[in-house]
């Protein structure tokens, strides 16, 4: 491929969008036969990154950590752009397309405390820090006596808030501690029926502009297409729910002999209320409309045992 040609990829400043960035240069340097000069990183300051008060739910929801880099692409002042999956929205902003899904690093969550090994040991009563409303309403679901309060921050800033004692807990994905070589700081790794990971979480998308071919093609080289195959269905079971990230939603799919299975729940924010789904679906080369349709499906299954006050009930 051409030398003279740069694929500047875009990625938000944090350090884990960076280290996510730069496993995403190396794929590109390797599938592209070029130097990593030829790939520079380019750094954006995101209004969610910017506005750090208050809960996720209330500064805007998903899409608040891709705008600015969407507009480098569409602009061309980048060829790729890095997404933790879990952050994207449902929708790809018109010009864009998600180009490759590569491998998922472990999708689950783990817990982090200086005084419980486990969630289930904590004291009564104890501050649980996290602005995240699947992994409160997971907790209380088994813990109605903790008090969640919100944690905000990159990894590294939530850790020192941790340490400093404003919280006695808090979860955060494994995926990004393993990217940030961080994972030492887990207290206990929870297991997928204890806290179900939120969609897409572990898993990285690349995005480009739908008429670069070029970078179309680089990127398809990396695809994992059993990755791909379970992110379409987690999405398409979110989607048939609620995207706002205001709902507490977990959902994961994994490929294991020769099947697509899939795990999804719906619950009050309280925890009180918990729905839960299971689907199984044969893997085949070509089962990526297969998967959305059962993703679907899971979600109506669950809006019908959730019933039709369920989301009006969560707002109230
Ligand atoms: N919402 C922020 C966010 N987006 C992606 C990750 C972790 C990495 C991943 O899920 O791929 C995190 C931090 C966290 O939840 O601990």
């Amino acid at each position: 491929m051409s030398k003279e040609k740069t694929f500047a990829i875009a990625s938000r400043r944090s350090p884990l969008a960076l280290a996510q960035a730069r496993q995403i240069q190396a794929m590109i340097v390797k599938a592209a036969g070029i130097s990593p000069e030829a790939a520079p990183l380019q750094e954006y300051v995101s209004s969610g990154d910017r506005n750090l008060q208050g809960s996720l739910a209330d500064i805007g929801g998903k899409g608040l950590f891709t705008k600015e880099i969407e507009e480098a692409l569409l602009s061309g002042a980048a060829r790729f752009a890095v997404h933790s999956m879990k952050d994207m929205p449902a929708e790809s902003p018109p010009g864009l397309v998600t180009a490759a899904i590569p491998a998922r690093e472990d999708p689950r969550d783990v817990f982090i405390s200086y005084i419980a090994q486990t969630p289930w040991d904590l004291p009564e009563g104890a501050k649980v820090g996290t602005a995240s409303v699947r992994r409160a309403a997971q907790l209380l679901s088994r813990r109605p006596d903790v008090e969640t309060v919100p944690l905000r921050g990159n990894v590294g800033t939530r850790l020192d808030k941790l340490e400093r004692g404003e919280a006695a807990a808090t979860f955060l994905a494994l995926a990004g501690l393993n990217r940030l070589e961080l994972e030492g700081h887990a207290t206990a790794i929870m297991a997928i029926d204890e806290m179900l990971p939120a969609v897409g979480q572990g898993a990285l998308c690349v995005q480009t502009r739908e008429d670069d071919v070029e970078a179309r093609e680089i990127a398809a080289s990396f695809n994992c297409a059993q990755t791909s195959v379970c992110v379409i269905m987690e999405r398409a079971f979110l989607t048939g729910l609620d995207g706002s990230c205001r709902t507490p939603i977990g959902g994961l799919a994994i490929v294991q002999d020769g099947e697509v299975r899939f795990r999804g729940e719906l619950l009050s924010l309280d925890g009180r209320e918990r729905y839960v789904t299971n689907r199984r679906l044969p893997y085949t080369d070509d089962c990526a409309m297969a998967a959305a349709r059962t993703g679907a499906e899971a979600a109506l299954e669950l809006r019908e045992k959730a019933g039709p006050d369920f989301f009006k009930r969560l707002m109230g």
